[in-house]
Order: structure tokens, then sequence, then C-alpha cells
């Protein structure tokens, strides 16, 4: 599913009417009447509704849901809360075939506010510009005040649907009936919370692609559909050889949760390298996982046997790594020696930061896996503009470097070097833990391995790694309780599930 812009879905609706003739009130009247399907499938006949119409289309939409909603005998006050001369084109349409049908508008009183169980909030959509003027701005916050349902059309008037603004007065939506797709707003974390229980609502628009390059939603068949598939025949070799490189003395565990979810995600054979100190014990906790010391100063990893990485499919750096000097020119050499996909996270990251001009440099596949401060870090941005602009950021990193990007997050954003985005937004707040990114790196190890396309390997496994959270958290575990190695036990599930055929 595409993730529009504002102008993007205006693109989509100008060619439906422009190249696929189809009228304008004929598209408004197919999206009234989708969206009032929904409500009236979401709430009992006895709700008393008021919806709140104003001057653009989304209040377009809004005579449309109004006037079938009371054909179908629901009680529904209706308010158009700009003045008349504001209503034009399709919406004066539509408010013209309310009207005819007998149909009146209120005035919004004390009475009315009182009287209603469900706020329908067809005021403003995407076409929202600038700080609310009147009446908006005090309609926001009445609409937030009443202790009705909060039912938003398109957007909770008032939200930006794009990213990057900071500054904004919205409905807090319990519900928003999204039109045809989701905006970027949806996705962005300042603005995502205003939209509640969010179901996009597909309206009828020709199939058509606005976004370019892509930027899509991942849906859970898609994930089926592009998953490789293992030959009868499969052998370690075809399965993929993994190299993890990581782990400081006081910090062995990370490189254990990451071998561990790469051999349960399915790799064929995982090398791990940390400092030899680390060796006895993650070796006596992982039988399947091949060990390999690196060289050391301080207790932290300060060289690597280049040869280590001939014959590897993928390579993995910098988790638990620590963050001394040292650990920089191991970086450096892995960037410029590494020949396979190179997956750097965590302080590996923290390294990268200097070392730009070489990651510049690097012609084979690279992926990052910043959380929003690592992206901070990473691009010089502070954390704010990072959480309001991710699908910019990450799209320029990934051009300026040529890079894959995973910015981790509630709907984690992947980038292509090409620009392409795809948004998997599985998983949930018991991820928020140390150890989960380790284990998302074993996964991702694997599947950079296993997958034809990097960009469709990080959305699986940024799917395994979530729908492990989600499975278990639905059954024995609790976002309280939940652990990365739990995670990693749980994608069993996630293959019994979503993958086996
Ligand atoms: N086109 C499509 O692709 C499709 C669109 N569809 C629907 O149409 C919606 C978009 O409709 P739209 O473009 O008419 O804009 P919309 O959100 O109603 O707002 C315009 C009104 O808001 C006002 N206004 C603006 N800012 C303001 C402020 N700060 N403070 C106060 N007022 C402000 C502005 O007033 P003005 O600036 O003119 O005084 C004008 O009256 C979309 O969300 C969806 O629901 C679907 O039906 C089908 C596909
Ligand atoms: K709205």
């Amino acid at each position: 599913m595409q993730i529009v812009r504002a102008e993007e879905m205006y693109e989509w609706d100008r060619r439906a009417m422009d190249e696929y003739g189809r009228e304008g009130y004929i598209l408004m009247e197919n999206a009234g009447r989708a969206l009032a399907g929904r409500i009236r499938e979401k709430f009992p006949k006895d709700e008393k509704f008021l919806v709140l119409i104003g001057g653009g289309n989304n209040g377009g939409d809004g005579y449309v849901i109004a006037r079938i909603l009371k054909d179908q005998g629901f009680d529904v006050t209706a308010v158009q809360v700009v003045p008349d001369e504001k209503i034009e084109g399709d919406a004066l349409y539509h408010k013209n075939v309310y009207t005819k049908s007998g149909y009146d508008l209120a005035e919004l009183t004390e009475q009315e506010w009182n009287r209603g169980t469900v706020v329908i909030d067809a005021m403003l959509g995407i076409g929202v510009k600038g700080p609310l003027r009147p009446p908006f701005d005090d309609l926001v916050r009445d609409v937030n005040l009443y202790g009705m349902h909060r039912v938003s059309i398109d957007i909770p008037s008032g939200l930006p649907a794009d990213e990057g603004e900071e500054e904004f007065e919205a409905v807090k939506a319990d519900t928003t009936f999204i039109v045809q797709a989701p905006k970027l707003s949806l996705f962005t974390e300042h603005t995502s919370g205003y939209y509640g229980e969010a179901e996009v609502v597909d309206i009828g628009l020709p199939p058509l692609s606005v976004t370019d390059p892509a930027r899509e939603w991942r849906a859970e068949e898609d994930v089926k559909e592009g998953y490789p598939r293992l030959p009868a025949s499969a052998h370690k070799g075809s399965r993929g050889k993994g190299l993890l490189i990581g782990g400081a003395q006081m910090m062995p565990g990370a490189l254990v949760m990451a071998a561990k979810a790469s051999i349960r995600s399915g790799a064929g054979l995982t090398t791990a390298a940390t400092v030899p100190g680390n060796i006895p014990s993650a070796a006596g906790s992982l039988p399947e996982v091949m060990f390999m010391g690196t060289e050391e100063v301080d207790g932290v990893i300060s060289g690597i046997d280049t040869d280590s990485l001939t014959g590897k499919d993928a390579v993995a750096a910098g988790i638990g790594m620590g963050r001394k000097e040292p650990g920089r020119a191991v970086m450096e050499t892995l960037l410029k020696e590494t020949k396979v996909p190179l997956l750097i996270d965590a302080d590996g990251l923290y390294h990268l930061r200097f070392l730009l001009d070489v990651l510049k440099e690097r012609e084979e596949v690279t992926v990052v896996t910043p959380h929003v401060k690592e992206m901070a870090d990473l691009t010089g941005e502070s954390t704010g503009e990072v959480k309001r602009n991710p699908f910019s950021i990450s799209s320029k990193f990934a051009r300026d470097y040529g890079v894959y990007v995973v910015l981790k997050g509630p709907h984690t954003i992947i980038t292509a070097p090409d620009g392409r985005q795809i948004v998997e937004s599985s998983g949930n707040e018991g991820l928020a833990k140390g150890g989960s990114g380790d284990v998302l790196t074993g996964i991702l190890l694997t599947m950079l391995m296993q997958h034809e396309h990097p960009l469709e390997a990080l959305a699986n496994g940024c799917f395994l790694h979530g729908k492990s959270a989600e499975l278990l958290t639905a059954g024995e575990r609790t976002v309280y309780d939940l652990l990365p190695t739990d995670v990693v036990e749980g994608l069993s599930s996630v293959f019994r599930t979503y993958i086996k055929e």
C-alpha cells in the first residue's frame, strides 16, 4: 500500500479525473459511501452522531456521510461549521443533494454537543495550512473536550498530512478512517498518536503509482510472497555463511544474542568474532556457532584478520563493541575490505560517523540500522528533527552515501540507496529493551544472505522480529516481561504462521 504526501494524494485524485474521466463529485460520492459503510459497521444504530462539516472537500465527504447515514435511519445531526460561501465545487454539489433529500443543518449549541455520542470530524483534511484560524481553533478544542467518541475523516482535523511540521493543534481522534492511502504523519512519532485507531478505507480510485521512488506500507501477504523458499537440496552453503563481529570484554551478551538470532532465522553457518576472553562462555551457550578471536587492546576489538572475511556471504559488525578508539580502525578496515553486504549497527554506527568519507567510497551493499538517536548522530540533525522527518532524513542519508538505512522505531522505515522506502509496523513496546537491536542484527544478517534484493531482505527481517514479539505477547508473554531472547525463540511461530507454505 502506498504511503502518500498530500501533494501525491492530490495528484492521484487529479489523474483519476483527467486521465480516467472520473468526475470529482462521483469520486466524492464513492469516498463518502465507503466511509459511511465503515462507520455503520463500527457503531450500533442507537448512537447519536454529530457530523461537523468544514469548507473544503473534507467537508464534502462529511455531507455524503451525513446523508447516507440519515438515509439508513441513523440519528444524525449535521452542522456546517463555516459560512455558506465557503462551500464550493463538489462539496456544494453534495450539500445540495443533502438538502434536496429533505435533510436539514443544525446550529452547534451546547445541547448538540451534549446529545451526541459519536462526533464525525469532517472539518479539515489534508488541505490544512498553517495555524488554525477561527472557528477551527475553538472547534478542535471543543471536540477534544466533549466526551464523545471522535471519528476523524481522512485525517484528524488540524493535523499535517506530511512530515516535518512541529507546531499544530489537532483533533485527538479515537478512530480515523483514512481515505485511500495512509499519509506520512501516520508514521511520525509526534503525530501518529492523533490518529487513534487508524484504518485505511479504499474509496475506489484507479490503482495508480503516485510515489516515485516507491514508498510502501508492508502488508503481511507481501512478506509471504517475497520470502525466498529453501530448495529441498539446501545445504549450509546455500543458506549462507555469515560473520558477526562485536563484543567487548564487558559486553559479551550482544554478540551472543545476535548469533543466536542469526542461526534461528535460518543461516547455514554463523561465525562470531570477538575478543578472546569472551569466547569460552559464549561458545558454551551456542554450540552451533563457530567462534574466532580478534586482536584486542584494553578489552575491546582492535583488529580483525581480513582472511576471515573470505568465503562469507554477509558480515554484520558493531554490536557490543564499545566506543573506544581502536574500534574506529576496525570499522575502517571492514568498510574497505568487506566485499559482501556489510551491516553496521550500534557502536559500529558510533565509529561510522568519523568514517563517512570511507563509507561514501564503498561500492558493495552497506546497511546501517540506527535508532533515532544514532540517526541524529550520524547525520548531525537533532533527535527532534529525525523524529519529525524520518522519511526525508533517511532518504537523504541513503542517497548521499549509497547505503540501505533501517531507521528503527514503532514504525521502522527501510530506505534503499535509490530512495525507495518500505515501512514495517509489526512489533510492540515489548521490544523497547536493550538487546532487541542485537537480535534484529542477527536476523538481518541472515536475511541479507538469503534474499536477492537487500530492501526485501531488510523488510522481511524487520517483520520476523516484530511479529515474533506480537505473537509472544498475544500468548504467554506480556510487553512488560518480553525479553530479546524470547524474540529469538518466537521466530519458530512466525515461520510456521506466516512463511511456511
Ligand atoms: N483531493 C483528493 O485527493 C481527495 C480528497 N478527498 C477529501 O478531501 C480532502 C481534501 O480536501 P481539500 O483539498 O479541499 O482540503 P480540506 O482538507 O478540506 O481543507 C480545505 C479547507 O480548509 C480550510 N483551511 C485550511 N487551512 C486552514 C487553517 N489553518 N485554519 C482554518 N481553515 C483552514 C480552507 O479554508 P480557506 O483557506 O479556503 O479559507 C478550506 O476551506 C481530503 O482530506 C479528503 O477528505 C477525498 O474525498 C477524495 C480524494
Ligand atoms: K478531518
